[in-house]
């Protein structure tokens, strides 16, 4: 991957030639919207067009400013919905527009919720057309057309996911970036990293599960992999962290998840090498360090009395990053692709994942393999869906 040598408005129209085949046309001022219904989070991507006309301003139905209003004067919608304010994109061209890109997520168990409220801001007269992916636009595809009488555009998941980075990748020149140092967790930073020539990339998307893909090209890809390798396999992804840290520890959000794990010490759980051999077994070169046995610790009545809350926490977190990373390792390997871009909401607040998945595999590649990350972490699905976009 080398240095970046064309600027953003040419990549932006190298974008917009390259994302259909027709020409370009011009968009009317409507609600664009992309929707990505995934297994936990229901994320929602929405396009303000900036360069309104004096015409099309007076035009604008009330409800329209009223739901324009509402979405971008806020950052808190009722009591779980977000709009992500550091993510949002300014200057940005959809379809001939130019205008701001805003990202708002919400759980996806709160869609009745979500509904009522789009009823009660008036949508239904506004749009009959949504684009939607993720496995809830197939799910929810009655409801909507019953709340609010919209039909839904859907799109696969996983072409939208694809679409996405690449549109917002060309979109933000600081949307990339990997960890350094690693080797020392006070030295241990954020860099920017060059996404020029990423070809062929493995792709990992950890959401509620997880999808590996091999990415060849802007229209080239394949699913290689989920995290379960044979069919009767049990699937792990960031729905997996959640659930069993919630059972474990009580807590009662992903965020409250990270904070405890971030205070905790998996080492008060886990059994490591050197807790069965008294330090490193030499004879095959493990290390007294390396843990041996993920909650291997659990099982005397004292040593669970003695793990607190965040030690579970931790330990929780670091057993199912382990377990992602060495299976993105060997689609790596079966893929013999070099170039790994880590993506899902799995990451979002989540350094501890994050670095951990960048040690792995610079461990297991002897140095060769650095991951990439990106900002827009779990976006990526919602825009790939709103770039698609036509006039129905
Ligand atoms: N606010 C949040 N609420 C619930 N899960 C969250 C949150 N933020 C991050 N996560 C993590 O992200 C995962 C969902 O990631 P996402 O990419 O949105 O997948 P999906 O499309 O399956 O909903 C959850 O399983 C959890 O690990
Ligand atoms: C079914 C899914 C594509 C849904 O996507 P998600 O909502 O998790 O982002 C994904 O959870 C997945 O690929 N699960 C893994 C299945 C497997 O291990 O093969």
């Amino acid at each position: 991957m080398a240095p970046r040598s064309y600027n953003k408005k040419q990549k932006r129209a190298m974008m917009q030639n390259s994302s259909k085949e027709e020409p370009v046309v011009s968009h009317p001022p409507m609600p664009w919207f992309g929707m990505d219904i995934g297994g936990t989070l229901c994320k929602l991507v929405y396009f303000e067009p900036k360069d309104v006309t004096p015409d099309e301003a007076l035009e604008e139905k009330e409800t329209l400013k009223n739901i324009r209003k509402y979405l971008t004067k806020n950052s808190a919608y009722g009591k779980t919905g977000h709009r992500d304010t550091h993510l949002q994109m300014d200057d940005v061209y959809i379809r001939g527009r130019r205008g701001t890109l805003h990202f708002i997520r919400f759980p996806t168990s709160e869609m009745d919720n979500f509904l009522t409220l789009a009823r009660n801001k008036g949508m239904a007269t506004l749009v009959s057309t949504v684009c939607a992916t993720g496995g809830g636009a197939y799910k929810f595809e009655q409801n909507f057309k019953k709340e609010v009488n919209m039909r839904l555009h859907k799109y696969d998941e996983l072409d939208s996911l694809v679409k996405g980075i690449l549109y917002v990748e060309m979109n933000n020149p600081h949307e990339c970036y990997y960890w350094a140092n690693l080797s020392d967790d006070k030295l241990c930073e954020k860099r920017e990293f060059d996404f020029k020539d990423p070809y062929p990339f493995l792709l990992v998307n950890i959401g509620s599960g997880v999808s590996v893909l091999a990415v060849y090209g802007p229209n080239n890809y394949k699913r290689v992999s989920g995290t379960r390798l044979l069919y009767m396999d049990s699937s792990l992804g960031g729905g997996t962290f959640l659930g069993l840290c919630s059972l474990l520890t009580g807590c009662n959000s992903f965020d409250e998840a990270i904070e405890l794990a971030t205070i905790g010490d998996n080492t008060r759980v886990d059994k490591l090498v050197k807790d069965i051999y008294g330090g490193d077994y030499e004879r095959f070169y493990l290390p007294g360090d390396l843990v041996a046995s993920s909650f291997g610790q659990m099982i005397t009545r004292e040593r669970c009395m003695r793990a607190r809350r965040e030690d579970l926490a931790r330990a929780t977190l670091v057993t199912i990053t382990n377990n992602i990373g060495s299976i993105a390792r060997m689609c790596a390997q079966n893929e013999k692709i070099n170039n790994l871009v880590f993506v899902g909401n799995f990451l979002r607040v989540n350094p501890i994942a994050m670095k951990l998945l960048a040690r792995a595999m610079d461990y297991w590649s002897h140095g060769t393999i650095q991951p990439v990350f990106l900002e827009h972490e779990g976006y990526f699905g919602a825009v790939g869906c709103l770039l698609e976009i036509d006039d129905s």
